[in-house]
């Protein structure tokens, strides 16, 4: 007897949104029928019954799952079943027989369309709002017949062959042809529709040309020789999910773990393609940039040698970044990833190489405001004490030690574009405060910075690296055989020189210094693969501009990339927080520009809340109140809401509030370090710490004109425009920040006068947190109902 060949069973992209949908439990119920049908697809209690054959070399079946459940399913061989869809509750089995299943000619994946409930979801808005349907509009029956684009309607200007050439499915044409109205896209949006689709009507609504939309969105999703006739082809595609691994199931129905399994084909592209080089992707908050850097990771391990080393580095800006990175690393690839991987923040590592160093010893770093008292000190002792002192620390970080300026004459040469002039004089006398800063330093007791850290790393590291190419150099003129090898090492006295990583892949790039990127340069051979950035100039909250190409780190071309769809935030939510960040320029940390141009979302809310109060006491007992209400009558657990705040003070003030409260809200802060993921509370944190965080509802606290941006900042804007303009920028940035770490609900709430970041007609639509307090004010759950 032959033994019978094992049951594969594999998941589309829309099973994994039809099971977000689904409860807990209806979950692990589609799931143990998954496991069920992979140990013995012949089980009778399958329940697995034919639909109808779906082409020449497929069949389409329906199995009933208890209590009140169905899966549509694909066979293509005796042991191959694909799960398209899945229905809960008395008309499951209807609605899946009645989806019209395709393949679609352009990304080859197979497709389900529910025509009747798109057609529905358009209608339904169309009466709503008192549009009018077009005459002669009927439900469309199961195989689409042409309709003729009404001049109004939305996607008038393009062709039903030119809409289906980008990718978007026929079936969904007679729905998309009677829509005249962005709203009636969201409608259509809200029901499961291929993401091909999705991506390729969003980027048109919003007036993306044409070539554009083939070039950013339908060329990554093109698979050559898709044949929309051949079933067997389409379940064998790389963009569907296999669930051989239990892991994989368990993450399956985890919508916010969906980025383990279903890279969107960019990501893909990203995380797999062999660069010459260098390369970099940037991109708005939320596009899983991070996720392109995980997967990137366990790429770059599946292609290395057998081995017990760490030759692949994974760096970030600080220590809590790093801590999750590890996390979600773990997650993705397991142990057996993590021990090829070093994980560590480019702080920690700067550290670590002057630790190692034995001729080094620059003194433990000055923490937090130290280095700026410092300076006040150094001041106050010199005759040229009328300097400012942030102005001061600024010049020693982002110009002398930028650009390794060790002696004056360096720094008297050093070109400083769009920085305030400064005379000779001037320069003479702030190189002659730098030198009684470092002699301060220099002790007893000796101590340090962390720029000055990170400068001696890059150039211990730089040194390292100089031999180790004069060793290559030398190799290559001895024609580079093994046996010379040795030779050439020992005649340059010990062991053949080696960097420390073969990879660097880098989250945040944005805020690396200079040294910073000297350092990571200087650790990994100029090669294949060498460094994989990813950053976001328009979150940049620490490091001044950096041009990666000074640096040696070029991405030119294709290896330049930008990601666009927001995954986190919702549609609403980024147009507040795009609106902060108008009309300013910013880069693409090289020698280009930056814009959010094209940058969308795939999910739609509310609007953001704007609450005012007469002072901070009151700010913060409305703010307790809203947080209790949104735990208490929506079930929002604590720790999936945070408070940002200004500074530290705020957040130990806000802290108590909430914790003596008339309903205690437990509270739990962001520290330098991060935050156990498990603990119960809500997050409380300056506005820097949350940074890579996310949360389904964020509350931005303290808004208020005098505050944000600091008044601290308002002399510079006759002594110093360019750092006005500088400081003004990053506090932006900053709220940007805080504000897109939302996945559904962002409040902002201030005292005294709004901020002047915040909408122009922000007093028409804010409430009143005295009202609210009173019992009088408006609902403030009127979005928390939706999201819920
Ligand atoms: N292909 C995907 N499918 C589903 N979810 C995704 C996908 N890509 C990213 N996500 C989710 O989107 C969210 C944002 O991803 P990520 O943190 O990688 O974005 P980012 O660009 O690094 O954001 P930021 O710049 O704001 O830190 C995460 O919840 C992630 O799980």
């Amino acid at each position: 007897m032959t033994p019978r060949a094992s049951t594969r069973v594999i998941m589309s992209k829309q099973v994994q949104q039809d099971l977000q949908r689904l409860s807990h439990q209806a979950n692990s119920q589609v799931i143990d029928f998954v496991r069920r049908l992979r140990e013995d697809r012949a089980n009778r209690s399958l329940r697995l019954e034919p639909l109808r054959a779906a082409g020449a070399n497929g069949d389409l079946l329906i199995a009933a799952v208890p209590p009140h459940h169905a899966v549509l399913l694909l066979c293509t061989e005796e042991s191959r079943f694909t799960v398209l869809a899945v229905r809960e509750g008395a008309q499951a089995h209807e609605e899946l027989s009645r989806l019209t299943v395709s393949i679609n000619p352009v990304s080859g994946l197979p497709e389900v369309i529910d025509q009747v409930r798109a057609s529905d979801n358009v209608l339904a808005f169309s009466s709503q709002s008192g549009e009018k349907e077009p005459a002669g509009a009927a439900r469309p029956q199961h195989s689409p017949a042409p309709v003729t684009a009404l001049p109004s309607a939305l996607f008038a200007r393009i062709g039903d062959d030119d809409l289906a050439g980008l990718g978007v499915s026929r079936s969904l044409l007679p729905s998309i042809r009677r829509m005249t109205s962005r709203e009636q896209l969201d409608a259509l949006l809200v029901d499961n529709v291929p993401e091909l689709t999705r991506d390729v009507l969003l980027a048109l609504a919003e007036g993306t040309p044409v070539e554009h939309v083939r070039r950013d969105i339908t060329d990554a999703w093109h698979t050559p020789d898709a044949d929309p006739e051949d079933w067997a082809g389409a379940a064998r595609h790389p963009g569907l999910v296999s669930t051989d691994d239990d892991a994989v199931l368990d993450a399956l129905g985890n919508s916010f773990e969906a980025w383990r399994l279903f890279l969107h084909p960019e990501q893909r592209r990203l995380a797999t393609t062999r660069f010459k080089g260098s390369a970099k992707v940037t991109g708005g908050p939320g596009t899983g940039k991070t996720v392109v850097a995980l997967h990137r990771v366990r790429h770059l391990v599946s292609l290395l040698p057998p081995g017990h080393d760490r030759p692949v580095l994974l760096t970030t800006y600080n220590t809590s970044l790093a801590e999750d990175l590890r996390q979600r690393l773990r997650k993705l690839g397991g142990d057996d990833v993590l021990k090829r991987v070093r994980i560590e923040s480019v702080e920690a590592l700067a550290r670590r190489i002057v630790a190692e160093s034995p001729s080094v010893d620059l003194g433990a770093p000055l923490q937090d405001d130290a280095p700026m008292d410092l300076w006040h000190t150094v001041l106050a002792e010199s005759e040229h004490g009328h300097y400012d002192a942030d102005f001061l620390d600024d010049e020693f970080r982002h110009v002398i030690l930028a650009n390794q300026c060790t002696r004056y004459d360096r720094y008297r040469g050093v070109s400083r574009p769009g920085r305030a002039r400064i005379t000779v004089k001037q320069k003479r006398e702030i190189w002659e405060l730098v030198e009684a800063y470092r002699a301060h330093l220099d002790g007893p007791p000796r101590r340090t910075t962390f720029d000055l850290v990170a400068a001696e790393a890059a150039r211990i590291a730089g040194e390292r690296k100089r031999e180790y190419d004069r060793f290559l150099e030398y190799k290559e003129e001895r024609g580079g055989r093994d046996l010379i090898h040795r030779e050439a090492a020992s005649l340059m006295g010990g062991s053949a020189p080696r960097l420390p990583f073969r990879h660097i892949v880098v989250d945040e790039a944005q805020d690396l210094s200079a040294s910073h990127w000297r350092l990571l340069r200087a650790l990994v051979p100029e090669g294949p693969n060498d460094i994989f950035l990813v950053g976001d100039a328009h979150q940049r909250i620490y490091a001044h501009r950096s041009v990666l190409s000074h640096y040696g780190i070029r991405t030119p071309g294709r290896a330049s990339r930008r990601l666009t769809l927001s995954y986190r935030t919702t549609r609403e939510i980024l147009g507040s927080a795009g609106g902060l960040l108008a009309g300013q320029p910013f880069d693409d940390m090289d020698l280009g520009d930056d814009t959010l141009d094209g940058y969308r979302s795939v999910l739609t809310g509310r609007a953001p809340e704007y609450w005012y109060a007469p002072d901070w006491q009151t700010e913060q007992r409305a703010l307790a109140a809203m947080l209790a209400e949104r735990h208490e009558k929506y079930g929002t657990p604590y720790e999936a809401m945070a408070v940002a705040v200004l500074d530290r003070t705020a957040a130990a003030q806000l802290a108590y509030t909430l914790a003596t409260s008339d309903h205690p809200v437990p509270v739990i802060e962001i520290k330098s370090d991060g935050v156990s993921e498990n603990k119960p509370g809500v997050r409380i944190g300056t506005m820097h710490r949350f940074k890579g965080l996310e949360f389904q509802r964020v509350f931005i606290a303290g808004v208020s004109e005098g505050q944000v941006p600091h008044q601290r900042i308002e002399p510079y804007r006759l002594t110093n425009p360019d750092r006005y303009r500088q400081e003004e920028q990053r506090a932006r940035s900053l709220v940007f920040v805080a504000a897109t770490r939302a996945r559904d609900e962002l409040v902002v709430t201030w005292n005294g006068r709004p901020s002047r970041f915040l909408p122009r007609n922000v007093h028409k639509i804010a409430h009143s947190a005295a009202s609210l307090l009173k019992g009088d004010g408006p609902p403030s759950s009127s979005s928390a109902s939706s999201v819920a």
